[in-house]
């Protein structure tokens, strides 16, 4: 699978640089090539001395160990970077930042689930699978996901990183392992209180404030209802198909039922109104702050998909007046 010798053109340019990319137009090819097309454009190509074909490989290392899950796979990978890389355009992160916070960022997008086996880490350490063994069930499948980035770029042929100096690889290595690991839902509050404690005096001159970008990751991680309805909505049923799955294998096994995985409880509407409620909308509430932008491109989006599934659940309940 290679496509260097396809071009990618400026509408397509532009439209990658917004939420509102449709990755269900696209073949897996064309996407590897597009993800490409972020990195030549970022400059991190040139600033970070890439040769194309090593490049080419990563992005192959990388598509070759998403699995072929209905949720965590290389379409969730793609989106979560695009969305990385539409961020950084909308927010103006280039001027803010410097290059070597970009590729810490890009790539902890493009890497942050790779191997995802489609269960979770309550799965892990309830059913004591290898990997909470190895990780003594601290955040097992974040810590999995970063040691695959890794062992790829241990590779020379796809080491995107070969042609940095050691310190600029110390602070690229260490920077995407706190990405990688905020990914870690369970985290969730503990990252977004730090964020808001710190947000009203943000200061990109500040190393321990600029390390809290690790934020835009996440944001980028769960994303899917700041996209149209039309892209969004198929993403929910990967979801729900992955959470079912799950909950199917924890009857069948006598583990502990993860609630909002159980098909028995669960609706499209009564899943959405509480992650979007008690996620979504804080979250990106406290980054608008940040960069007042986001408003119209994350925010807005997300608060008209909660109306709709709010509307959807009060619809599909028996109306109380009538029974
Ligand atoms: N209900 C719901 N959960 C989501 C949505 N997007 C992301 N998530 C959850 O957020 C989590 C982010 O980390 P994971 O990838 O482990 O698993 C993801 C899901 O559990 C969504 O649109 N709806
Ligand atoms: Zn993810």
């Amino acid at each position: 699978m290679c496509c260097s010798s396809l071009q990618v053109n400026e509408e397509v340019r532009e439209h990658l640089r917004t939420p509102m990319f449709d990755n269900w137009q696209w073949e897996e090819p064309e996407m590897l090539l597009l993800i490409q097309t972020m990195f030549v454009d970022l400059d991190l190509v040139s600033e970070f001395h890439m040769e194309s074909r090593v490049l080419q490989n990563f992005l192959l290392e990388v598509y070759g160990r998403y699995n072929d899950i209905p949720f965590h796979n290389f379409q969730h990978c793609f989106c979560v970077t695009q969305m990385m890389y539409g961020l950084i355009w909308l927010t103006e992160l280039r001027s803010k930042l410097g290059r070597t916070e970009l590729l810490i960022m890009l790539t902890s997008a493009l890497c942050h689930d790779l191997d995802h086996p489609g269960y979770n880490n309550v799965y892990q350490i309830n059913a004591q699978t290898d990997l909470a063994l190895r990780y003594n069930d601290i955040s097992p499948l974040e810590n999995h996901h970063c040691a695959v980035a890794f062992s790829i770029l241990a590779k020379p042929e796809s080491n995107i990183l070969k042609n940095v100096t050691s310190e600029q690889y110390k602070q690229i290595r260490s920077g995407m392992i706190k990405c990688i690991l905020a990914t870690d839902m369970a985290r969730h509050n503990e990252i977004l209180n730090k964020f808001r404690s710190i947000q009203p005096k943000f200061d990109f001159n500040n190393t321990e404030h600029k390390e809290l970008m690790k934020i835009m990751v996440k944001v980028s991680d769960i994303s899917n209802e700041a996209r149209p309805m039309s892209v969004a909505e198929p993403w929910l049923d990967c979801l729900l198909q992955e959470f079912f799955n799950q909950s199917d294998s924890e009857k069948l096994r006598g583990l502990p039922v993860t609630p909002f995985m159980d098909r028995d409880k669960v609706s499209k509407p009564s899943s959405q109104t509480n992650f979007i409620g008690f996620v979504l909308v804080p979250l990106f509430t406290e980054i608008t702050k940040l960069f007042p932008c986001l408003e119209q491109h994350i925010l807005e989006p997300v608060r008209r998909a909660l109306e709709y599934y709010c509307e959807l659940e009060k619809s599909s309940k028996p109306d109380k007046a009538s029974s």
